[in-house]
C-alpha cells in the first residue's frame, strides 16, 4: 500500500483554533485511522494553525517520502496556510473536507482549492464523512497511482534489440521518456542474449523438466525439441541475469526477425519474465514486452506497479462481430499466470500447451498457448498522437467458452498462440478507428480510477471509452 501524509488545516484566530482543536482532532483521527485500517502507511503532520507551522509541518511530512499529501479540512481554515503547505510539498496534493455541517469544512476546502487554482497548483478535491468507505477508497486509489508513477521515476527499461519489423509504435523517444516519466533506457544488443544462451545450463534443464511436468509439451522432433526448449529457457536466464547485473526494472525483447529466424523465439522467456514464478519458486514479475515495444512496456510497468500482478501483452488480432468479442492473441506468449490467475503455478500451467512455433518463426521453439481465465479486466495503452502521450482506456470482460466453441474460435486465427477472448465496453468501430497501436495490455479488475489518476500525474491525456 501507499504512504500518505495528512495535515489538518485550521483557523488562524487563536481563540477559534483553541475552541475547535478537539473537533478537528476527532475528525482527522477518524480519517487517519480509516486509512491505516485500509493498509496505508499514514504520516501525520499534526494541526496547522499558523503560517510557520504550515511550512514546517508540510516539509516534515514531505521528508518522509509520502506518495501523496492530504490537506484535511474539518473546519473553516485560513487558505494561505494551504498555499504555504502546498509550496513546501513537492508531491501530489489531495484536499479532503469533512462534510459535517456543524463546522464549515467544505468552505475551507473550496477557499483553499480556489487559491491553489489561482497559482495553477494541481490538486484533487474529495469530501465525505472521515471514514466513509468511498472516500477512503478514493484517497487510496490516488495514493497507489501516485506511488506507481513515482516508482517509474529513476527506473530503467532494458531494450534488447531495436525496432522490430519496422514497427514505429514500438519505439519511443528516450528524451521524452526521461523528461516526462523519469525513465532511462539501457540498450542491449541481442548478441548478448545469444552469447549467454549458447552454452549448456543445468538450470535450463531443470526448467525444461518443470515445464514438461506441469504443462503439456507437444514435441515434434523438428520445430519443438527438448534442446530448443532449453535454448529458450537459457534466453530467459540471460535476460534475468542481465536485468540483475544492470539493474533493469522492466524490459522488452525484439526477437523478430533475428532470434526467430536463427536462434529461437523469445516466447518462453517473455512468459516467464512476466510470471510471478518460475521453477525455482515465487519471484518478482519482470515486466517484459514482446517486440521490444517501449510504450507497451511502459504501460505494463505502470499497470503492474498499480496492481502488483502480471500484465497481459497481446496483439489485437481479431474481432468476432457475431459475438461482439475480440481475440487478443499475441504472437506466441501470454504470461502463464493468466491461464487460471492462480498463485499456484501448477494450476496455471495445467492449462498451458507448448506448441511448435508456426511458419513465421523458422528457428523454432515453443509458443506458450492457453486461454486467459474469465473475469473483469481493465485494458489500456499509452500511445502518442502527434508526439503527445495519451492513455487509451476501456473496461472489458474476458470470457471462456465450451471446448468446441473455443476450438472453433482459435482455429480462425492461430491456434498455437495464446488467446484472451474479450468483450470490450467500446464499439468495434471506435476502437479500430482510434486505437494507437497493435498491442494492448490488461490487468484484472476495474483499475480505471488509478489509471486515470496516474495519467493525470504523468501529464498524459486520457481517452476513455464506454458505450
Ligand atoms: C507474426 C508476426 O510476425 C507477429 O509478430 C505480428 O503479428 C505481431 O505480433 C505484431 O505485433
Amino acid at each position: 500500500m501507499a504512504r500518505i501524509g495528512v495535515l489538518a488545516v485550521s483557523d488562524g484566530r487563536d481563540h477559534v483554533h483553541r475552541r475547535n482543536t478537539g473537533f478537528i482532532r476527532s475528525k482527522a483521527d477518524e480519517f487517519t485511522a480509516a486509512l491505516t485500517a485500509a493498509g496505508h502507511d499514514v504520516v501525520t503532520g499534526g494541526l496547522v494553525a499558523t503560517n510557520t507551522t504550515a511550512t514546517a509541518a508540510a516539509r516534515s511530512v514531505a521528508a518522509s517520502s509520502v506518495d501523496v499529501t492530504v490537506l484535511y479540512y474539518a473546519v473553516w481554515a485560513f487558505p494561505h496556510f494551504t498555499m504555504l503547505a502546498a509550496d513546501a510539498t513537492p508531491g501530489p496534493l489531495l484536499l479532503v473536507a469533512s462534510t459535517d455541517p456543524t463546522e464549515p469544512g467544505l468552505v475551507g476546502m473550496l477557499a483553499a482549492g480556489g487559491a491553489l487554482d489561482q497559482i495553477g497548483r494541481a490538486h484533487t478535491r474529495l469530501w465525505g464523512a472521515p471514514s466513509d468507505p468511498g472516500l477512503i477508497a478514493e484517497v487510496g486509489a490516488h495514493a497507489s497511482a501516485a506511488a506507481a508513477v513515482g516508482s517509474l521515476r529513476g527506473s530503467t527499461f532494458g531494450r534488447f534489440g531495436g525496432r522490430p519489423m519496422g514497427m514505429n509504435t514500438a519505439v519511443a523517444n528516450t528524451d521524452q521518456w526521461m523528461r516526462q516519466f523519469g525513465v532511462d533506457v539501457e540498450e542491449i544488443d541481442q548478441y548478448e542474449l545469444v552469447r549467454r544462451a549458447e552454452g549448456p545450463s543445468a538450470e535450463a534443464v531443470s526448467g525444461r523438466k518443470w515445464l514438461e511436468e506441469h504443462a503439456t509439451v507437444h514435441y515434434d522432433g523438428d520445430r519443438l525439441t527438448p534442446e530448443l526448449v532449453e535454448r529458450q529457457l537459457r534466453l530467459y536466464l540471460a535476460v534475468r541475469d542481465i536485468a540483475a547485473e544492470r539493474h533493469l526494472d522492466f524490459s522488452g525483447i525484439k526477437a523478430q526477425p533475428e532470434l526467430t529466424e536463427h536462434f529461437a523465439t523469445a516466447d518462453v522467456a517473455e512468459a516467464l519474465l512476466n510470471d510471478p514464478y518460475d521453477w525455482n519458486g515465487p519471484k518478482a514479475v519482470h515486466v517484459t514486452a514482446t517486440e521490444a515495444d517501449m510504450d507497451g512496456a511502459l504501460t505494463m510497468q505502470l499497470m503492474h506497479r498499480i496492481t502488483g500482478t502480471p500484465v497481459l501483452f497481446a496483439d489485437v488480432r481479431h474481432y468476432h462481430p457475431d459475438r461482439d468479442v475480440w481475440d487478443l492473441c499475441n504472437s506466441g506468449q501470454h504470461a502463464t499466470w493468466f491461464a487460471a490467475r492462480s498463485e499456484d503455478p501448477a494450476e496455471n500451467l495445467a492449462q498451458v500447451h507448448l506448441y511448435p512455433e508456426v511458419f513465421f518463426f523458422p528457428a523454432g521453439g515453443a509458443s506458450v498457448q492457453h486461454i486467459a481465465a474469465p473475469g473483469r479486466m481493465t485494458l489500456a495503452r499509452l500511445s502518442r498522437l502527434d508526439g503527445e502521450y495519451r492513455m487509451q482506456l476501456v473496461l472489458g470482460e474476458f470470457e471462456n467458452y465450451d471446448a468446441r466453441t473455443t476450438r472453433e474460435l482459435v482455429s480462425r486465427s492461430t491456434p498455437e498462440w495464446p488467446h484472451a477472448f474479450a468483450r470490450l465496453d467500446v464499439a468495434a468501430e471506435t476502437f479500430l478507428s482510434r486505437f494507437g497501436a497493435n498491442h494492448v495490455h490488461a490487468v484484472p479488475g476495474d483499475r480505471r480510477r488509478e489509471l486515470r489518476v496516474a495519467a493525470g500525474l504523468m501529464g498524459v491525456r486520457v481517452e476513455e471509452w464506454s458505450r
